[in-house]
């Protein structure tokens, strides 16, 4: 393909550079091929600038800079003023196609079970659909294990023109705080988009709280065409932000939950299991048995209802496929229970807002104790350990504080940040040990909640990621407690 196919009227390019035939192409000089057009990004740790020489010695037949100060290499130089939107306008228009109908989730909290169930809601309607998120990968014959929550944009069009040729035409993926500011998802091509919550997250990478908002928002200001469906969850402290956003953007504002208008919910209630809904959707009042416990689920549920009703799913569909729902792994998941009727759940919670919304949210079908095994990992956010020791010391009765994934961090130095505010909370470093005592303690009518990890199978410790999953580990010391 010649650059200038790629790269779009809005470049400016020389004769040469626009003539140039590219045949694939990176923003990481270590996996130029021969033929590559590399873009160099300036980065959290790095300038790629300083490996265009690296990029044009393996081969690259251009490079993409920032406008400024010029680069000189032996290959046609392109200046432009966002090299991070260029490479992802570039990498769409390489490879072309997406399928058809896409959707994009974010909030702090939620986003890949909105992703996750609206997949769910599409399939049930007869769609071939997929999700793309933290988890990963799941679409008709495919789940693949994830690592970024939103991919790069070079990674991200690649699988987006593989899930097009194998036929799926309707795709939901979560859209990350960093995924927006580093525009990875700018060359997708978004018919509906949603916002769930904001809270603190991230606060080691956004400077503060508004630009952490404004990141966000870039997916109704910048990303979803002018008209295009905003569905917006109404009853979180943020919610009055995301709507003015998504209005001055000119988007159709569609509003769930209890101060919702698109799908208004007027009463749940609660079961051990499950919960049942009221949900009037215009005039129509549907009562819905959704099989999940949180009242988050809820919440998520109709933010995936919304963005499925508002790519063609008739309401009705929609409603019904919310009774078959299946929680995403690792989301307040029943892993199993001890013969004394005690629950043991594995849960993502790994930010303030998320564990305080799990152990809220299991105290009403809890007769015995709350009991809470987490940890924080390193190399993020330092700011929320304290406040995670405080809330899991008010709202749970037994705290054991382990280590989630340390990275690069001494983990006693994470673990005792934690305790500084968890009065009362005991520490075991090692987590499967964290986990054997906190199961040895259920007595009947006890909750456990082992959060942090969730769907995670192995933790990261130094520059090692060891196997490690909380599934498996509970399960073993479950059944070790009823031996
Ligand atoms: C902090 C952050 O977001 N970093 C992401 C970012 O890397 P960066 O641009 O900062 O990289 P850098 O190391 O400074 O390098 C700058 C540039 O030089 C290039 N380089 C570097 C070395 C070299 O020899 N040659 C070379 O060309 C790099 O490829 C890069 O393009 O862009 C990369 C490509 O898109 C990402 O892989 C990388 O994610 C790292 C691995 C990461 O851990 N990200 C996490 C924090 C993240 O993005 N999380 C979010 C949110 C999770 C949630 O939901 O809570 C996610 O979406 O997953
Ligand atoms: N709507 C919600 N409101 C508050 N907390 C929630 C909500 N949905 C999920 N949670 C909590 O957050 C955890 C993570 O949920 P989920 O994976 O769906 O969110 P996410 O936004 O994708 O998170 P991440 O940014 O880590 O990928 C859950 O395990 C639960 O504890
Ligand atoms: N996408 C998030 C996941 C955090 C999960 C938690 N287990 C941790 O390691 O902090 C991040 O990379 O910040
Ligand atoms: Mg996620």
């Amino acid at each position: 393909m010649k650059i200038s196919d790629l790269a779009g009227p809005e470049t400016d390019l020389s004769s040469a550079a626009a003539s140039t035939e590219i045949s694939g192409i990176t923003s990481d000089s270590r996996t130029v091929r021969p033929g590559d057009l590399f873009v160099a990004l300036s980065g959290t740790r790095a300038n790629g600038s300083a490996f265009i020489a690296d990029a044009v010695s393996r081969g690259a037949s251009a490079v993409v800079v920032a406008e400024g100060p010029s680069a000189e290499a032996a290959v046609p130089v392109i200046a432009v003023a966002e090299p991070r939107r260029f490479l992802a306008l570039a990498a769409a228009r390489f490879h072309g196609r997406q399928p058809e109908t896409m959707v994009a989730v974010t909030g702090t909290a939620g986003k890949t079970s909105v992703a996750s169930f609206t997949r769910q809601i599409w399939a049930h309607a007869g769609h071939p659909a997929a999700m793309i998120g933290t988890t990963g990968v799941v679409a008709p014959g495919r789940n693949d294990y994830g690592s970024l929550t939103t991919p790069d944009p070079v990674s991200l069009h690649a699988l987006l023109a593989e899930l097009a040729d194998a036929g799926v035409t309707h795709a939901a993926m979560e859209a990350s705080s960093h995924g927006l500011d580093q525009s990875r998802l700018d060359g997708v091509k978004l018919a509906a988009a949603a916002f769930t919550n904001l809270g603190r997250d991230h606060m080691d990478y956004h400077p503060t709280v508004e630009h952490y908002m404004a990141s966000k928002m870039r997916l109704f200001d910048t990303l979803l065409p002018k008209g295009g469906p905003a569905v917006i969850y109404a009853d979180d402290e943020w919610s009055g932000v995301a709507i003015d956003a998504a209005r001055k953007a000119g988007l159709d504002v569609r509003t769930v939950g209890r101060k919702g208008d698109y799908l208004a919910l007027k009463r749940v209630e609660h079961f051990r299991h499950k919960q049942t809904a009221e949900i009037h959707v215009g005039d129509d009042i549907f009562e819905v048995h959704i099989p999940l416990a949180g009242d988050f689920q809820v919440a998520n549920a109709l933010v995936a209802a919304g963005l499925a009703m508002s790519t063609g799913v008739p309401a009705a569909t929609a409603m019904a496929a919310l009774e078959k729902l299946i929680g995403a792994s690792g989301r307040l998941e029943l892993v199993g229970h001890a013969k004394n009727g005690a629950l043991a759940y594995v849960d993502y919670a790994h930010k303030p807002d998320a564990l305080e919304n799990v152990l809220t949210s299991v105290r009403p079908f809890t007769t015995g104790r709350v009991i809470v095994v987490f940890g924080c990992g390193g190399d993020r956010d330092k700011g929320k350990r304290p406040i995670m020791g405080e809330i899991a010391t008010r709202l749970a009765d037994v705290v054991i504080v382990t280590d989630d994934n340390p990275r690069s961090e001494v983990p006693a130095v994470i673990r005792s940040e934690i305790m500084a505010a968890a009065k009362g909370a005991s520490e075991i470093g090692d987590r499967a040990e964290a986990i054997r005592n906190a199961v040895r303690m259920l007595q009947s009518g006890d909750t456990l909640i082992v959060a942090g990890k969730g769907h995670e199978e192995g933790q990261t410790v130094g520059a090692v990621t060891l196997p490690f999953s909380d599934h498996a580990e509970l399960r073993k010391a479950l059944e070790e407690f009823d031996r």
